[in-house]
């Protein structure tokens, strides 16, 4: 295995020193490392991260491997900072058993560039009706512990309860689509001033709130570990932190896009900017961020949806909703907290890696540690060409936008996967 030392950078924000990878660990963090046998990679004016980890990704393999493949998204999240995600079970076919998720993490470990972790389904074909197979899927390779039928809501509450109940045998965790159905049908767009002007049927934010409220109730009366996907109404953060303060075992997540888009993107009836949830409004936007400050918002997570140009490029109520994150997410957050590095890695990283038990993620660089770790280059601006992103689909809602920050190296396991701020394999 090859060594690398990195010099002159700045871990998490501190002072300038070098750190050497050695056998895929990082063998020492300190300034003037000598290393003759290494390859250098000058660190001066960079921030060395924990590889980020994204809980909530869409990988669309098996199925729409048109819009995206393992690889190909993959390759986006190593462009991103990224060394681990979860993968989301909305394919096709669905992974609700341990045939489809292993299938996908053997995928991820071809692929080499990222840890690919699957998340299984809640219910068979994400029907809402039966368990899916939850026990085998955790058994399996893939070791699944995140189960979540994304795209969807477990609406039913006696089967939310009993998903909950089922994998708390194995510490597993329910990640909930908050989206009360009977209160969505036919919604296109944050339900408010801007939907009332355009004639677009709205998306109240209750129809979030109401699940939220629910699922906390559920996960505090058996005891369970629940995950909230892409929170994105100030009722909601009033919701979590209210469970939270009572005890709840519950985490919450919010987009890149959430925290910097509003509904008054819907105006251009351009589709790019249609999504589930939908923007909401700007008191919206900055209750998320003070509640990801905070922590009443435990993480950034992309819900990186990658849609094919025929899905997304129509008349706006008939566009998939979805917009994709991993190339930006980090560009997003710098620009949305500033170069607050801890927090940074806090939510982008540690946290998540936590939540997710994602062995061997979410350290800081230091000797022993296997060496998944990012450098992010903070003084650098680029404007987002969606040609040029690595995903193989287009509908990034930052296209032509010039944003903060670079990653120009993703290490993963010690071996690199980004360099210069390419690509590696
Ligand atoms: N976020 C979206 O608008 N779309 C996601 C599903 C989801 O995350 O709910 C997708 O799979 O395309
Ligand atoms: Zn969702
Ligand atoms: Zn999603």
């Amino acid at each position: 295995m090859s060594s690398y030392l990195i010099s002159n950078v700045s871990v998490v924000g501190a002072a300038p020193t070098d750190v050497l990878i050695r056998d895929g660990v990082v063998a020492a963090v300190g300034a003037g490392l000598d290393a003759p046998e290494a390859t250098v990679v000058d660190g001066t004016g960079l921030v060395a991260l924990p590889g980020l980890v994204d809980l909530h990704t869409h990988l669309r393999e098996p199925g729409r491997e048109d819009a995206e493949t393992v690889e190909s998204g993959s390759r986006a999240a190593a462009l991103g900072g990224y060394t681990a995600v979860c993968a989301m079970a909305n394919t096709s076919p669905v992974a609700d058993t341990a045939g489809v998720v292993e299938q996908v993490w053997r995928l991820g470990r071809e692929a080499g560039l990222v840890d690919v972790q699957p998340i299984g389904a809640v219910t068979v074909g994400l029907a809402g009706e039966h368990l899916a197979e939850l026990g085998a899927m955790a058994d399996s390779a893939a070791r699944v512990r995140i189960f979540s039928d994304d795209g969807h809501c477990v609406a039913d509450p006696r089967l939310m309860r009993r998903a909950l109940e089922y994998v708390k045998a194995f510490d597993g965790i329910i990640a909930q689509h908050a989206e009360e159905p009977r209160l969505t049908e036919g919604a296109q767009m944050h339900e408010g001033e801007v939907s009332t002007r355009l004639g677009l049927t709205g998306w109240p934010a209750v129809a979030e709130e109401a699940i939220i409220a629910r699922d906390v109730l559920l996960a505090e009366h058996v005891g369970s570990r629940l995950h909230v996907c892409h929170v994105s109404t100030a009722g909601s953060v009033e919701v979590l932190r209210q469970a939270k303060a009572r005890g709840v075992r519950v985490t919450a997540e919010v987009t890149p896009h959430h925290l910097l888009l509003t509904d008054a993107r819907a105006e251009t009836y351009d589709p790019v900017y249609k999504v589930n949830p939908p923007l909401r409004t700007a008191a919206d936007v900055a209750a998320l961020r003070a509640a990801l400050v905070e922590g009443v918002i435990d993480i950034v997570a992309t819900d990186h949806a990658p849609h094919a140009v025929e899905d997304k490029e129509c008349e706006w109520a008939y566009a998939r909703p979805g917009m994709l994150g991993l190339e930006t997410a980090l560009s997003i957050a710098l620009d949305v907290l500033g170069p607050q590095w801890d927090l940074i890695a806090e939510r982008m990283s540690r946290t998540p890696a936590r939540i997710a038990g994602l062995e061997g993620h979410g350290l800081d660089p230091a000797p022993g540690v296997p060496a998944n770790l990012t450098l992010v280059d903070p003084a650098a601006r680029r404007t987002i060409e969606p040609a040029e992103l690595a995903s193989r689909s287009r509908n990034t809602p930052y296209a032509r936008m010039t944003l903060p920050g670079r990653i120009v190296a993703t290490f993963l396991r010690g071996e690199p996967t980004v360099l210069d701020g390419k690509a590696v394999l």
